[in-house]
């Protein structure tokens, strides 16, 4: 066999190097990547190591270091003396209804919260600006009708501009595709709504926004666990869902609240994200568990789910959000933003880990020869 140049390919070392890369565990995953089908191709050509992983989750900001470990893995071979490295990603199809995605969606991924007040909000917009700076096409769709936030946190108030087929075009903001009932009325009109009219009011928001090509839309639910989120999670095709919650005993309760729903009405829960974790003061740095300490990692044990993050009570990330600068691009290289982003790696790596193990043995993307996706 030969490879590019017609140089040999050296069959012994290509498998002693697929071995190798194929037993690194893959942090956010939490699989090997051999389990997880991420390595595309490992070959030795001459002395050099070819490597080309395709992740199912979005990671610039872990390519580097991922890089570093493959290589170093491969340089420990024998007779390997250079590598030369490619990471991809593909995201997975993983809303449908009835085999059919939203159109311009691939994954519907809601975030919700038993109680109100816990910083579900704050964490949706922050986690799916996350997604976007590690490389993802992400949506935000602002569900929470009675409270909507979304503007205020994006610093967005543009009406939607609505095109010849009667769609809404979505509202960029940061760079994410928005969505929320406040670009259409203001806030006092959907107060006086009831249950009927907010379902079908954000299905229409749902299926009427010209969504494009976005790997993941977040859905930033309604808090609480009532027949209008037991409605939505329903309805819309989501292909997982996300728990935020404070420490503090009461909103864990509410928590498994939430848990119990999507499980009801069998949509996966991809992990927990515990919120207001520790409060760090700003003059001293003491830190202090406000709200209790080790409740998320509690609940997500109890229910088998991955806490996939905890962010500080910090003061930082309500002043920007309330500036519509969320901490994820006011201040991209803060600890706060970094947690954001790992932890948005992660829940993406849930996401694809649990469609694998949910419908297939092998890869659910497939690329067409003109490295287009042939299932988007
Ligand atoms: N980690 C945090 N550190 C500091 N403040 C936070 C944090 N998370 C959220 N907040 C603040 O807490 C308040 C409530 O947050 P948010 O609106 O995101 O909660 P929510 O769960 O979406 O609320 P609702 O139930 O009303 O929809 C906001 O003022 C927000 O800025």
């Amino acid at each position: 066999m030969f490879g590019l140049f017609g140089k040999k390919i050296d069959t012994a070392r290509s498998e002693a190097l697929r071995n190798a890369l194929g037993s690194l565990v893959d942090p956010h995953a939490g699989e090997t990547l051999a389990d997880a089908h991420f390595i595309e191709r490992a070959e030795v050509v001459g002395d050099e190591a070819q490597i080309d992983v395709v992740l199912d989750y979005p990671a610039a900001g872990f390519e580097a270091e991922l890089t570093e470990l493959l290589e170093r893995t491969a340089l420990q071979i024998e007779g390997i003396k250079s590598a030369k490295t490619t990471i991809a990603f593909v995201s997975p199809l993983g809303s449908s209804q009835n085999g059919k995605p939203l159109p311009g969606v691939r994954n519907i991924i809601a975030v919700a919260s038993g109680k109100g007040g816990v910083g579900k909000s704050t964490t949706s917009v922050n986690l799916a600006l996350a997604l976007a700076a590690e490389g993802a096409t992400v949506g935000l769709l602002d569900a929470d009708i009675y409270g909507p936030s979304q503007p205020l946190m994006l610093g967005a108030k543009e009406t939607p501009v609505v095109d010849e087929q009667r769609a809404m075009q979505p509202v960029m903001a940061h760079g994410l595709q928005t969505m929320s009932i406040g670009y259409l009325i203001d806030d006092a009109q959907a107060m006086v709504w009831r249950g009927p009219m907010v379902t079908s009011a954000l299905m229409q928001l749902l299926n009427d926004t010209r969504w494009h090509d976005l790997d993941y839309l977040i859905v930033d639910m309604p808090p609480g666990t009532g027949d209008i989120q037991l409605t939505l999670a329903q309805k819309v095709p989501v292909a997982g869902s996300v728990i935020v919650t404070t420490p503090q005993d009461i909103a864990l309760i509410d928590a498994r609240k939430a848990i119990t729903m999507f499980e009801k009405v069998n949509v996966p829960v991809l992990g927990v994200i515990e919120n207001m974790s520790v409060h760090v003061c700003s003059n001293c740095g003491h830190v202090e568990p406000i709200f209790g300490s080790g409740g998320g990692e509690k609940l997500a044990s109890e229910n088998h789910i991955d806490l996939l993050g905890q962010l500080p009570l910090d003061l930082a990330i309500r002043t920007d959000v309330d500036e519509g600068w969320p901490t994820v691009v006011r201040d991209s290289e803060s600890v706060n933003a970094l947690i954001y982003r790992q932890t948005a790696r992660k829940l993406a790596a849930a996401l694809g880990r649990h469609l694998r193990q949910d419908h297939f043995d092998g890869p659910n993307i497939s690329i067409d020869e003109d490295g287009g996706d042939a299932d988007g």
